[in-house]
């Protein structure tokens, strides 16, 4: 079975910390040991014991009151300084120990999404624990259900899926969290099209609702829905924490594609885009 891995990401307050204690008791009944890190420097509390945790290399609060940074700037100096110090998180993962363990891990990130659609951190980190201790990794993108409601928020968020999907090459999975909220107000015919959306969605939503500010923007708009739609990048996957079927059904999705990672080898980020050398070509 060698190590695998689930890396939970998704914008703050999308659910990630609250699906991984879900997932985590719900591995423990069915007697799947797995073991929880939390990546993110800024968390508070748990509901459940960390195995290895980034605070205790560095922790945001810290980086703040040091360095007077903001939040955004401190975060993004933990994160580096964890890409600079890998050797630490080998040791907290017992990488260095038992090299060869059949282990899950769930990984709990920070809620910037900038960490997973464009900075190069989180590659670093994959292709690290790749192969420092050959993981087999997943993405795992929370995205709120209530966003169904709002057709400008729920494409935004496609495209943030779509960006981390993009941007790490690793088996991904979409989830839609905090379904309990909204399952009852929605149909679950029209829930369907929201799991596989396209872009009549959008068109349906906002025609002769005159919320176009004119039609350059729709036009605009419909072409990113229509990319999505032509290539059916992205879909979702619902989560209900109060189901265990629901919860049950996601796992396995995701034992789905942790399987098809395996074959995979995720690449070290390339070198940052130099306009002098006019290296821009190669991407
Ligand atoms: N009803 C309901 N509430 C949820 C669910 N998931 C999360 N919440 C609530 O949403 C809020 C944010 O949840 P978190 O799990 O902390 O979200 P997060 O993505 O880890 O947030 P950050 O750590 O800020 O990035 C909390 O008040 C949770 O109780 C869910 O499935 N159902």
């Amino acid at each position: 079975m060698g190590r695998k891995c689930q890396l939970v990401m998704g914008p703050a307050g999308s659910g990630k910390s609250t699906y991984c204690a879900t997932l985590m008791a719900h591995l423990e009944a069915a007697r799947r040991p797995a073991k929880l890190l939390n990546l993110d420097p800024a968390a508070e509390h748990f509901e459940y014991d960390c195995t290895a945790d980034v605070r205790d290399l560095i922790t945001l609060a810290d980086v703040a009151d040091e360095l007077g940074y903001g939040p955004n700037g401190a975060l993004v100096y933990c994160m580096e300084y964890l890409a600079e110090n890998l050797d630490w998180l080998d040791d907290a993962m017992g990488c260095d120990a038992n090299p060869d363990a059949d282990e899950y891990w769930i990984v709990d990130c920070p809620g910037q999404i900038e960490l997973y659609t464009h900075f190069p951190i989180m590659r670093t980190i994959i292709a690290h624990l790749h192969r420092s201790a050959a993981f087999t990794i997943c993405g795992v993108y929370c995205m709120e259900a209530a966003f169904v409601t709002d057709p400008f928020k729920f494409f935004s968020g496609c495209l943030s899926a779509m960006s981390a999907m993009v941007q790490l090459e690793i088996p991904h999975v979409n989830v839609l969290t905090k379904m309990d909220l909204i399952k009852d107000q929605i149909d679950p015919a029209r829930l369907e099209r929201y799991l596989w959306p396209d872009a009549s969605l959008m068109d349906e939503w906002t025609e002769g609702e005159g919320k176009w500010a004119s039609s350059k923007w729709k036009g605009l708009n419909m072409a990113v829905t229509q990319l999505i739609d032509s290539y059916s990048m992205v879909s979702f996957i619902p989560l209900d924490i109060t189901d265990e079927e629901s919860i049950g059904a996601l796992l396995l999705q995701i034992d789905h594609a942790v399987q098809y990672g395996e074959d995979l080898e995720p690449e070290e980020p390339k070198d940052e885009f130099d306009m002098e050398d006019g290296g821009g070509d190669e991407y």
